[in-house]
């Protein structure tokens, strides 16, 4: 069996901060050194991104960020000819620079992205591990240090939008969800500078709103609202109003349902 990957000494590097709900960091760290890809699965502002800034700090690997959209195509990942100067220059794409350098390519809500993606992704995420470039005729072999680590939300699936299988049994998947209540309350304190106390009603609340997801709510309130939520009552907006502008607005355009979460938020938060 070959040697497992050496990750950079933790205290040599600046973590950004991640409290972790289970044994995600090992498990991630083990699929990079066996250089086996990553799918997250969670609901939206849960930790996912912040989770793995954290692990390719803490492996010093370096992190290439894409937010998928319907209109991601394979050639903005890999690269395309520019016109500079009268000249037409190769730009690598993100994904094609990741496996160059042998760092991390974190691809967000790939559900999202155009079919073409995956016949990208195919060949890389086996054990083969290459990305063909078919505009430069280039045959990238990927670097034992490089990771592919992907992530969508299967509450936002649809029958159009959802990953085959073929591609994802390409994947070590970990499920994300909210982190255990007194774990949120640190991580919303310390990201928000509200104190403990003052946070402990505010993520009673998330909880009750969370509890009507799928009921009336397509979404609850994630960790990131709660810490936005956080961070305006702590810069000296009044808590309703904070509460309006970060948990129930951002929640439903349905008056109906606004007025519902209103009076759940008043009876919760009295
Ligand atoms: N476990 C955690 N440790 C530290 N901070 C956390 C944790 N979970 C969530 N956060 C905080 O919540 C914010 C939102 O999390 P993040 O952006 O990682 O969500 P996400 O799951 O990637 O969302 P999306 O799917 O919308 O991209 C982070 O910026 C961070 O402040």
């Amino acid at each position: 069996m070959k040697p497992l990957l050496q990750a950079v000494p933790e205290a040599a590097v600046e973590l950004p901060y991640y409290v972790p709900a289970g044994n995600e960091c090992s498990l991630f760290e083990l699929a990079w050194s066996k250089r086996l890809p990553l799918l997250l699965k969670g609901p939206t502002g849960c930790g996912k991104t912040r989770f793995v800034a954290h692990m390719a700090a803490k492996l010093g690997l370096p992190l290439h960020t894409v937010s998928c959209h319907d209109d991601l195509t394979a050639a903005d990942l890999t690269g395309r000819y520019l016109l500079k100067g009268g000249d037409t220059v190769w730009a690598d794409g993100p994904l094609t620079r990741a496996v160059r350098e042998g760092g991390i390519c974190y691809l967000d809500e790939i559900v999202e992205a155009r079919k073409d993606v995956t016949v990208v992704l195919h060949p890389l995420t086996d054990d083969r591990r290459i990305l063909p470039l078919d505009r430069t005729g280039e045959e990238l072999q990927a670097p034992g240090s490089f990771m592919l680590v992907v992530s969508y939300n299967p509450g936002y699936q649809t029958l159009l939008k959802s990953l085959k299988p073929s591609t994802r049994q390409r994947f070590v998947a970990i499920e994300f969800d909210f982190l255990p209540f007194d774990h949120e309350i640190a991580v919303v304190a310390s990201e928000s500078g509200l104190s403990a106390q003052q946070v402990r009603p505010l993520l009673q609340l998330a909880c009750r709103l969370r509890a009507l997801k799928g009921q009336d709510l397509e979404e609850g309130v994630s960790t990131r609202l709660l810490i936005y939520c956080a961070s305006l009552i702590a810069a000296g907006v009044p808590a309703e109003e904070a509460v309006l502008a970060t948990m129930i607005e951002p929640l439903t355009d349905d008056l109906d349902v606004k007025q519902a979460l209103i009076e759940v938020a008043r009876a919760t938060l009295a």
